[in-house]
């Protein structure tokens, strides 16, 4: 080890004991947790990849719904427990709802909405985000333009259905790119889609869990300035403003609240349009990988699990027939579809740590102390797969939450609470979510079978059923085959395609 290693040990050696000498003795302990060493507690422990799993598995050694990490001296609260993460997030809501602030991000990324810490710059966005995609003011504008986009790819899917994952990928950042600024994109290989996903790509790797070590050891904060993907920002939204200009835009969340935009004087004018800057921008990067991951577990649910998929076909086939693709206003009348949704992402949680909050004020729970400024994590994927809720939860199992052919959540915990996160923070995209995936899911099964894809001798290729591991999780690429159910089927789609008419 060279000089500056050593110094920059020394350094953090005095740091660790510093605060550990400051720290006031606390009147309650903190909750369990693994067994922690002098200065550094568990710090080694940490693991770096499906940590939910190992925060699950101690919580299960400690016989506990709530335990304590302290990562060289950063507190970590998990709550493995659904109960636990309601009465904290949301009984106590303006306590758990603030956010770590993370200086990898800050300087180039400060306008995401999800990393703000609790306050006003957070609820501006917040407000402004909630007014427009509220489910009955974004409703018409985006469930209009998820029918056309699944729509528009369903000869592309016959045609090369080798790049489903793709297709899928485009599909949605369509669907979200315009939604938020009216831009139409290709099905394959777009501008916009590839700058959004590079920028996304770049804000999950700075969010994974330990990079609050940049906040303990803050030299570490200077990482260098070259990042990729900060146009997106900037370039989607100035290309509305020119449609604006002259004449040509389509109706979007952008294009409405620049309409909205008061004559103010020209400093408030800057401010409010930076407000609708960043929040069409956290709309894309928010909703977009998370809905293609679980639009993803859903094709592979479908693959494992044929007879599951001829259910839906059943009931599409009974509410919408086989003449017409179906239509928003036959959701109502079908449970056995909302019910696979909701295993999907119960079964394959898209976001299986969501996303870290962080604590205002000290707090006591269940005699536990609860430090201010601890880190605390909602483990989504610990409350989903817990097997006193879920019985056999490695099991896809749609029928869990069916009672005579009806959608029933009585007696079964709703897995799409915990799924989009907690209190005042939890996501609200819910809505265009589960719509998006709704429509793109009963499209795609009322023209297709979904089926495993056979080598050349006629043999079913055995299917890759591995997650990737981050603050969004992805299934691993996998192989699947888009067979139209019949001729009329092929005909029917083709020409719903053509009727969209973007191309
Ligand atoms: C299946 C799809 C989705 C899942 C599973 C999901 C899940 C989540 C989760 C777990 C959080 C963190 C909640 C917390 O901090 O406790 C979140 C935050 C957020 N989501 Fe989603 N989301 C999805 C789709 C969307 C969509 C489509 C949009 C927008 C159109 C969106 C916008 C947001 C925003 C803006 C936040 C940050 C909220 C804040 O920090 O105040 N999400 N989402």
């Amino acid at each position: 080890m060279n000089i500056q290693g050593l110094d920059i040990l020394a350094a953090l050696f005095i740091v660790l004991l510093l605060q550990r000498l400051l720290r006031k003795r606390p009147l309650y302990p903190f909750p369990p947790g693994p067994k922690k060493w002098p200065l550094i507690g568990n710090l080694l422990d940490l693991p770096s990849k499906y940590e939910s799993e190992t925060y699950a598995r101690w919580g299960k050694e400690l016989n506990s719904g709530i335990i304590h990490i302290d990562a060289a001296g950063q507190n970590i609260i998990i709550v493995n427990s659904a109960k636990i993460a309601t009465d904290l997030f949301h009984k106590r809501s303006s306590k758990y709802s603030s956010r770590h602030v993370y200086h990898q991000l800050t300087e180039r990324w400060g306008w995401l909405m999800s990393n703000l810490p609790y306050g006003e710059t957070w609820r501006e966005r917040r407000r402004l985000f909630t007014k427009h995609f509220h489910p009955t003011a974004g409703t018409t504008v985006h469930q209009t333009r998820s029918m056309e986009f699944i729509r528009r790819i369903l000869p592309n899917l016959m045609d090369t259905p080798e790049k489903f994952l793709d297709l899928t990928r485009h599909m949605i950042g369509g669907i979200t790119l315009s939604i938020a600024y009216g831009i139409t994109t290709k099905t394959e290989d777009d501008y916009f889609v590839n700058l959004a996903e590079e920028a996304i790509g770049i804000i999950n790797h700075a969010t994974v869990p330990g990079t609050f070590l940049v906040d303990i050891m803050p030299f570490l904060k200077y990482v260098p300035q070259w990042v990729p993907g900060a146009g997106f920002h900037g370039e989607p939204f100035e290309a509305t403003a020119k449609d604006m200009e002259n004449g040509t835009a389509k109706p979007s969340f952008v294009a409405t609240c620049l309409n909205e935009v008061e004559e103010k004087d020209q400093a408030e004018k800057k401010h409010v349009i930076r407000v609708i800057k960043d929040t069409a921008a956290m709309s894309f990067t928010a909703g977009a990988d998370t809905t293609v991951s679980a639009m993803w577990s859903f094709i592979l649910a479908m693959v494992c699990h044929p007879d599951v998929q001829r259910k839906v076909q059943v009931e599409i086939d009974t509410v919408v027939g086989r003449d017409r693709l179906p239509e928003f206003y036959d959701e109502e009348n079908m449970p056995y579809l909302a019910a696979t949704l909701r295993e999907v992402l119960r079964w394959k949680p898209v976001a299986p740590i969501a996303i870290p909050h962080l604590v205002t004020e000290d707090d006591v729970y269940d005699n536990y102390f609860i430090q201010k400024n601890s880190t605390v994590i909602g483990n989504v994927w610990a409350m989903l797969q817990d097997e006193d809720e879920y019985p056999n939860p490695e099991r896809f199992d749609p029928e869990r939450y069916l009672r005579n052919g009806k959608l029933d959540l009585s007696d079964v915990r709703d897995p799409l609470d915990a799924s989009f996160g907690f209190g005042r923070r939890e996501c609200p995209g819910r809505q265009i979510a589960m719509s998006t995936l709704w429509i793109t899911a009963a499209t795609m099964l009322s023209v297709f079978n979904i089926t495993n894809v056979r080598d050349k001798n006629g043999k079913e290729e055995e299917i890759d059923t591995g997650y990737s591991s981050g603050i969004v999780n992805h299934a691993n690429p996998f192989k699947a085959n888009f067979i139209p159910r019949s001729k009329e089927a092929e005909i029917m789609a083709r020409s719903a395609a053509e009727q969209v008419g973007i191309h």
